[in-house]
Formats: structure tokens, sequence, C-alpha cells
């Protein structure tokens, strides 16, 4: 894709995909469930998001949710899986500790405006796995959230990583191609796993 940026498609089966729904929805319960982001000017995200071993708000990191519970643990099968996924994308796996992870779910009208993912104090590579309906993801540059950018679709079942030059991309999710998900999979919209090292111990 870029220098750093991979795209695995097809990189988990159907039953990896589908054991990994069934634990997001595990995850979504409250308390410290899906919620709807509040950005600080007094928006709100059109995706939902549910976060694990960090809560994640725009623009910080902390151990306690919106609503003062306490975040959900990061689960070590989780951190299995980011090695994995940096194993396939890149040959190995750096020894970086991946301890959070995003869970968003976007219905047919949700999106994800060209953003960095840069509140981590980690260089590590992000990994991002895609479940159910396509979705046009935006990839761009790091310097600016316009022009020069590549749109590709990642289906479900998808891996993509971005690390090194690319690590500060801005990227988005510009929208959903709804009933694209596979017949078995049982889900009706978008789910997106992203895995990171925060860096913050
Ligand atoms: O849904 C996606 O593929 C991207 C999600 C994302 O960029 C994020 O949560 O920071
Ligand atoms: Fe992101």
């Amino acid at each position: 894709m870029a220098p750093g940026a991979v795209l695995v498609p097809d990189w988990l089966d159907a039953d990896g995909q589908r054991d990994l729904v069934a634990a997001c929805r595990e995850w979504a319960r409250n308390p410290a469930g899906m919620r709807t982001v509040r950005t600080p000017g007094g928006g709100t995200m059109t995706a939902k998001q549910v976060c694990l071993g960090w809560h994640w708000r725009p623009y910080a990191y902390s151990k306690t949710t919106d609503d003062g519970a306490p975040v959900k643990p990061f689960p070590p099968e989780l951190g299995d899986l980011a090695r994995g996924a940096l194993a396939a994308a890149y040959g190995e796996a750096p020894p970086a500790v991946y301890d959070m992870a995003l869970v968003n779910f976007y219905d047919a009208d949700a999106h994800m405006g060209m953003h960095q993912d840069r509140e981590e104090r980690s260089d590590a590579p992000v990994v991002s796995v895609s479940l159910g309906d396509t979705c046009v993801f935006r990839f761009g540059n790091t310097e600016t959230r316009s022009r020069p950018y590549t749109d590709l679709e990642l289906r479900s079942g998808d891996l993509f990583v971005f690390g090194g030059p690319s690590r500060l991309a801005f990227h988005g999710v510009p929208r959903i191609l709804p009933g694209t998900a596979p017949a078995g999979l049982g889900l009706t919209g978008r789910l997106n796993l992203t895995l990171r090292a925060s860096g913050l111990g």
C-alpha cells in the first residue's frame, strides 16, 4: 500500500470471523460497554465504540469510561491476534506490548472522518481487522487530511496494518456498503477491531 502499510485480504477465515463477532458482542455489554463517542466540540461520532485495556476518548486515554466504570481488561487472546497480524503483514512480530483495543460498530449510515491515531506513546503498528459489511477505507498521508489518499475496500476478514513511516498517516471510513456482510456471519453492519500499543505502561 505505502511503506509500512499492508493489506492482507481474507486474513481471518469464516470460523475466525464468527468467533471474533461473538467476542465483540460480549465486550459490547454494559457496564463499560458500547457507547456513543462525544467529541470535545459537542458533536457525536456515528460509529459506536467500546474500548478494552485503555479507554479512549477524543483525545486522551484513561482507565475509566465516560461514566466512571473501570474499562474492561485487554484480553490476552487479542495480544496473540496482534502478534499473528504483525507476522502476517511484515513476516515478523516486533516486541511491542499490545494493551488496548477499540471495537467500532458502523451501521449503514456511519462513517469516520480523516484522523491520525496519535494518542499513543508507542510507535508500534496499528492493527485493524474488519468484520461484516465492506467499507470504503481511505488511507492518506502523514501531513494533511486531504489528498493524496487511496480508497480501498476492507471486507470481512481483511487485515490492515499501518506502522513505520505510515504510523501517523491520516485515515478514515467514508462509507459502509450495506448488505455486503458474508451470509453466515449473522452481522448487520460492520465491526472494526483496532489493536494498539498504548505505550502508557
Ligand atoms: O473502522 C476502521 O476501519 C478504522 C477505525 C479507526 O481508524 C479508529 O478507530 O481509529
Ligand atoms: Fe484510526
